[in-house]
């Protein structure tokens, strides 16, 4: 994910340093990393809305869904648990595996564990399109997952480490910036290949292969960061190397940095039981809290099932996929108002304008749908109400993707000092995978049983965090990495954790 290590020592970003060819290399690489991630989340709501692939792999969704254009609640007519599990298996087999590539990217080096991902990522990919039966497609899903787990673990951690300080915020958001850009991808070639007579579902799926040959070519030629070279013991190739990223003979200051850290966090012997010790109580909060409360906004809702839930609101095939398309420009678009304002204004405006938007638009999509199905299902859209609804899902959209989409990634990763970082971020991953898995799992099972009330479900939970971000962060922007304890210790919550003295270990 884009969650940034901030892997450099103490020396606050006064490095010497250009942005060399192997910085732009570094960006190419989050970017295929990102589109991994973010066409996949993309592509199953697309071919899960194509009859084709209904009829083959889920005939049972397909029968029911054709037989309800005959009346019937419009609520249920995709629940269906493996079709769920399609979607959902990614996320589960990306959670496990990240654990795995921590352990691959800290003694292989990061990008052993990018090359790992990007080729089973591509066997996932082929299976995919290729697949006969639904075993095989759920295991080409699985594989998938790997492939995400692993390039989400190693990707932002050679993106931070390669960065210039300078560089790092801004990369990390970029991060999430391709994850957008991907599902944007994915919706365009499902609204695509819908209109193909035959396998128009193989190719969407067979197309991720795409970045993940570039990614697998890219981690052949790309270097290894200085940071994971010291870690495993080779210090002049570690400096060699620093000169070549930063271009300049000069990173005496920055090297040193990087061995202090390096020692630093060798020290650290137990990551984490150190996160479970009172003083790191708002970081583990926030590591657990802000992906949890990341997922329960329910973006997935629409970023995986869009056409589903369109073609629920009485959209047509093509009209359901091209709705999902504005979806997803939306995403990007909004993504990039949080790149240019977050370091202006700052992280908790952002939050909180974009919850309080996502509250009034979930209470209004809510109260449409109660009004037209009511709670049995039965009713239909008017074009006119259809085309609102989509409007208010857009601003919806867009009032996520400045807000908890980028930053959901941002402030966890700042907020963690050294010792605990590599814990923290973990954490923040794992929390993150698994409820994109329950969300996955259980929405159309939600949406059948909870009908229009999921609506206000999310939005009850936008509430609850909105107010999380009120009275529980603390303004992170422009706070050096090194300094950002002290925002705990003036905070009138927090600040009973912190022990007074600071080198006493509570
Ligand atoms: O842009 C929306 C996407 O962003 C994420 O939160 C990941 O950063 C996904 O869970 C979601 O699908």
């Amino acid at each position: 994910m884009a969650g940034g290590f901030a892997a450099s020592g103490g020396g606050g970003g006064d490095y010497e340093g250009k942005v060399t060819a192997f910085v732009i290399m570094t960006c190419l690489v989050a970017a295929t990393g990102g589109l991994l991630f973010g066409y996949d989340i993309g592509i199953s709501g697309g071919v899960t809305s194509m009859d084709e692939f209904l009829l083959k792999f889920f005939p049972n969704v397909y029968h029911k869904e054709k037989n309800l254009k005959e009346g019937g609640s419009q609520y249920c007519k995709f629940n269906d648990h493996m079709l769920q599990l399609f979607t959902s298996s990614l996320y589960l087999a990306a959670l496990v595996a990240s654990f795995a590539a921590s352990i691959t990217t800290k003694a292989f080096g990061r990008k052993i564990s990018m090359l790992i991902g990007g080729l089973i990522f591509l066997i996932g990919a082929v299976l995919n399109g290729a697949a006969m039966n639904l075993g095989v497609l759920i295991l080409g899903r699985l594989l998938l997952g790997v492939g995400i787990g692993y390039a989400n673990q190693s990707v932002p951690v050679y993106l931070s480490e390669m960065a210039p300080p300078k560089l790092r915020g801004a990369l990390n958001v970029c991060f999430q910036m391709a994850v957008t850009l991907g599902i944007l991808i994915a919706n365009l070639v499902n609204y695509g290949t819908s209109t193909m007579k035959k396998n128009g579902w193989r190719v969407s799926l067979v197309l991720a292969a795409v970045p993940a040959v570039i990614m697998t070519v890219g981690a052949v030629f790309l270097p290894d960061t200085p940071n994971s070279l010291i870690d495993r013991g080779q210090k002049e190739k570690a400096k060699t190397m620093l000169q070549k990223i930063r271009g300049t003979s000069n990173v005496d200051n920055e090297f040193e940095d990087l061995i202090i850290a390096s020692d630093m966090s060798k020290q650290v012997e137990n990551p984490w039981g150190n996160i479970m010790k009172p003083r790191y109580r708002p970081q583990l909060t926030i590591a657990v809290l802000v992906p949890f409360f990341q997922q329960l906004t329910g973006i997935n809702v629409i970023m995986f099932y869009a056409p589903v839930l369109f073609k629920t609101l009485g959209f047509g095939d093509g009209a359901a996929l091209m709705t999902a398309v504005i979806t997803g420009l939306v995403n990007v678009f909004a993504t990039l108002v949080s790149i240019f304002t977050v370091d202006r204004f700052g992280r908790r405006p952002l939050f909180l304008v974009g919850g309080t938007l996502m509250i009034i638009c979930q209470i209004a999509v809510g109260s449409i749908i109660a009004s037209v199905f009511g709670v049995d299902g039965l009713g239909t859209f008017s074009k006119g109400l259809g085309n609102i609804t989509v409007a208010i899902i857009c601003v919806y959209v867009a009032a996520f993707a400045w807000s908890w989409g980028p930053l959901g990634w941002l402030v966890p990763s700042e907020v963690f000092p050294m010792e605990i970082r590599s814990a923290g971020q973990s954490i923040n991953v794992s929390v993150n995978m698994f409820f994109t898995f329950i969300i996955g799992q259980i929405f159309l099972t939600m949406l059948c049983e909870m009908k229009f009330g999921l609506f206000f479900f999310f939005g009850g939970f936008v509430v609850i965090m909105t107010f999380f971000i009120l009275f529980f962060l603390p303004e992170t922007k422009g706070i050096p990495i090194e300094d950002i304890s002290r925002i705990w210790k003036s905070h009138w919550f927090w600040k009973k954790y912190m022990p007074t003295d600071d080198n006493t270990h509570v």
